[in-house]
């Protein structure tokens, strides 16, 4: 099984907002990355709109249905009610569930399942009756997954941070890596479908998908711009050179 790549579109969103201008666009970078072969398009838009607005959310839910309509809207959050409101109205294939506090840099940590089942079991129900999947963000242990499964939910993400974050000592990202392959292994036999994603790279997916064959998706965005940018930049230089004659 060959894992699907969707892109996560927050950090060209991100470099978009520092000026009032209308590049990058969100939906023409959405545009090349399915072009290009990506199954699907990620954006986990926050409370405070800082990168992903709320407006991009039409546009890229009319991206995909117009003209890739075999590719996946994921949208990833906290299930306030304002966000709840917002996948409801843009119907994405998934939902990820993540236990952001708004004011939080980035997602750093998974489900605490047994505290919040109550809440993500009707969450999900609530989801589920909309068609959408629902996959919950979780940390690389085994622990809490038999109450994720128990909520309803059909995948879990399992949070690479850490993982991608070793990637300077080889000792630490073998353990992580290890936590990964024990977590992996208990989703599996409990029927939980497997994503996988944060600050993943070109460098750290080949372990990642040898230790977990199961896994279905990652979502990658910080990472995936960084190597845009860099292998884009000649191009760019050159082009820019051009039009100054
Ligand atoms: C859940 C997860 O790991 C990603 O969605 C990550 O949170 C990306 O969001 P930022 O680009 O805002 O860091
Ligand atoms: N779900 C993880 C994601 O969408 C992308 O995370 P990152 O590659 O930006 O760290």
């Amino acid at each position: 099984m060959v894992a699907t790549l969707s892109i996560n579109l927050n950090a060209v969103a991100m470099l978009r907002n520092r000026r009032d201008l209308p590049w990058p666009s969100v939906t023409g970078l959405g545009r090349v990355a399915l072009d290009a072969g990506a199954s699907g398009l990620t954006v986990h838009p926050r409370p405070d709109q800082r990168h992903i607005r709320f407006s991009d959310l039409g546009d890229l839910r009319a991206l995909i249905d117009d003209e890739f309509p075999q590719a996946e809207f994921n949208i990833e959050g906290y299930p306030s009610e304002e966000f709840l409101a917002l996948v409801e109205k843009h119907e994405p294939e998934q939902v990820t569930l993540v236990p952001d506090d708004p004011a939080q840099n980035t997602s750093d940590h998974g489900w605490d399942f047994a505290k919040h089942k109550v809440n993500l079991t009707e969450v999900t129900k609530r989801l589920k009756s909309h068609g959408m999947r629902v996959s919950m963000f979780a940390d690389p242990t085994p622990d809490g997954l038999e109450i994720a499964k128990e909520t309803g939910a059909d995948r879990v993400e399992f949070f690479t941070g850490p993982y991608g974050g070793a990637y300077a000592d080889p000792k630490a990202q073998a353990h992580e890596l290890a936590l990964l392959e024990r977590a992996a292994l208990k989703a599996v036999e409990l029927g939980l479908g497997i994503n996988a994603g944060h600050d993943l790279t070109v460098a750290n997916l080949p372990a990642l998908v040898k230790i977990m064959p199961t896994l279905s998706e990652v979502s990658i965005g910080h990472g995936l711009t960084a190597d845009a940018l860099e292998y884009g930049m000649r191009l760019s230089v050159q082009r820019f050179i051009k039009a100054l004659g």
